[in-house]
C-alpha cells in the first residue's frame, strides 16, 4: 500500500498520527468527465462506443458501485474491465494473474499505479480504483466512484438505449441528503472505524456508524428503498458497504455492535438487492475476503483469512411487504 509522489511510488501505510489517530481519505484528483451534462468543471469528453476502460477491484466497496451501475446500465458491451488482484502489497493494487487478477487487458500494465503515472508522469497522491480510462487520449478521465455512477447512469443512453435512471431529477433532493449521510456515517464510516489508531477515535467513529444504520433500519421498515418507492443510486451505494459488512467490517473493522443478520430490515433489504437481476455476479466475496485480511497486515499480521461466517444471501426476503416500483425510467 502506498502513493506516488512526483511520480515516484513510495510504499507508504495512511499516516495517521499527525491527525490523532484518525483515517482522513484524501479526495479524488482526476475528475473529467464523459457525456453532455457534465457535473465537475473538468473537460467533458464524448461517449463513444469502446472508447473506455474500467479498472477496478472487486474487493473495494466504491469500484463495486460502478460495477454495478455497468450491469444495470446495459453496458457491458461498451465498457470492458480489468479486474486488479485482491492483494494489495507494497506496489499497490497490481494486475498478477496468479493471484486472481484479470490481467491489464488493455494497456498491459503490472501495476495500477502505472495507470496513473500514464496520465500525468509527475502525479502526486493515492492511487486507487475504480478508474475510467480513456483509450483515444491514453489517460484516465475519472478516479471517483460517485461521479462514475453519475457518468454511466446517461453519458451511453444513446449508444445502449437503456434509458433507467438511478438519479432521476424530482428525487435527487433526497438523494443527496440520505448520500452525505451514508457517505460519511456508513461507507467511510466502516473505514474510519476500522484505520482509526487511538481508542477513543475507533469508539467515536463505530458509535457514529451503529446510529446512521440504526436511522437507516428505520427508514427500511416503511419504505421499500432509501429514497421510495423507487431503486436508486443511493441504495447501490449503502448495498457495497452492506454485503461487505458481516464478513468483513464486522471483525476485520471491529464494527460489532451487531451484525447485517441482527437488523431485520437491512438485512432482507440487502438480500433483495443482492437477488437483483445481475447484482449477484457483481459480488466476489473470495476478492473481498482476501483483500481486506490479507492486504492489511497492520490490523491483521497473521494474514489468515477467516473462513466464515456462513452467509446466504439467496434466502429470501420479505421487502414485497413494502411499495416498490423497480428503477425508474427517463
Ligand atoms: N474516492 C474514491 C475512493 C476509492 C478508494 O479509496 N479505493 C480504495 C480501494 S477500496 C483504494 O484504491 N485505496 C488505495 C489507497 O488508498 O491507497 C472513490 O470513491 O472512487
Amino acid at each position: 500500500m502506498g502513493l506516488l509522489v512526483n511520480g515516484e511510488w513510495h510504499d507508504q501505510w495512511y499516516d495517521t498520527k499527525k491527525s490523532g489517530g484518525e483515517f482522513i481519505r484524501e479526495s479524488a484528483q482526476l475528475r473529467d468527465w464523459v457525456g453532455s451534462q457534465p457535473e465537475t468543471d473538468g473537460t467533458c469528453y464524448p461517449a463513444e462506443k469502446n472508447r473506455y476502460h474500467l479498472y477496478v477491484s472487486l474487493a473495494c466497496p466504491w469500484a463495486h458501485r460502478v460495477l454495478i451501475m455497468r450491469k444495470l446500465k446495459g453496458l457491458d458491451s461498451l465498457i470492458n474491465v480489468s479486474y486488479t488482484s485482491p492483494l494489495m502489497l507494497d506496489k499497490g493494487w497490481t494486475y498478477q494473474r496468479d493471484e486472481g487478477s484479470s490481467g491489464d487487458t488493455l494497456n498491459g500494465v503490472d501495476y495500477h499505479y502505472q495507470l496513473y503515472t500514464m496520465t500525468d508522469p509527475a502525479y502526486t497522491g493515492r492511487v486507487t480504483v475504480p478508474v475510467l480510462w480513456d483509450r483515444k487520449r491514453s489517460a484516465i478521465v475519472n478516479n471517483e466512484s460517485a461521479d462514475l455512477m453519475r457518468i454511466l447512469n446517461c453519458a451511453f443512453d444513446e449508444l445502449t438505449g437503456n434509458v433507467l435512471d438511478l438519479y432521476p431529477d424530482d428525487l435527487r433532493d433526497v438523494i443527496d441528503n440520505i448520500n452525505a449521510d451514508i457517505y460519511d456515517h456508513i461507507n467511510n464510516g466502516v473505514y474510519k472505524t476500522g484505520f482509526a489508531t487511538e481508542q477513543r477515535v475507533y469508539e467515536k467513529h463505530v458509535k457514529a456508524l451503529f446510529e446512521a444504520l440504526e436511522r437507516v433500519e428505520k427508514r427500511l421498515a416503511t419504505q421499500r428503498y432509501l429514497a421510495g418507492e423507487w431503486l436508486t443510486e443511493a441504495d447501490i451505494r449503502l448495498f457495497t458497504t452492506l454485503i461487505r459488512f458481516d464478513a468483513v467490517y464486522y471483525g476485520h473493522f471491529k464494527c460489532n455492535f451487531k451484525r447485517i443478520e441482527d437488523f431485520p430490515n437491512l438485512a432482507n433489504y440487502v438480500r433483495e438487492i443482492y437477488q437483483w437481476p445481475g447484482i449477484a455476479e457483481t459480488v466476489d466475496m473470495d476478492h473481498i475476503k482476501r483483500h481486506y485480511y490479507y492486504s492489511h497486515d497492520n490490523i491483521n499480521p497473521t494474514r489468515i483469512v477467516p473462513a466464515g461466517p456462513l452467509l446466504d444471501f439467496e434466502r429470501p426476503h420479505d421487502r414485497e411487504r413494502l411499495p416498490g416500483q423497480g428503477i425508474r425510467k427517463k
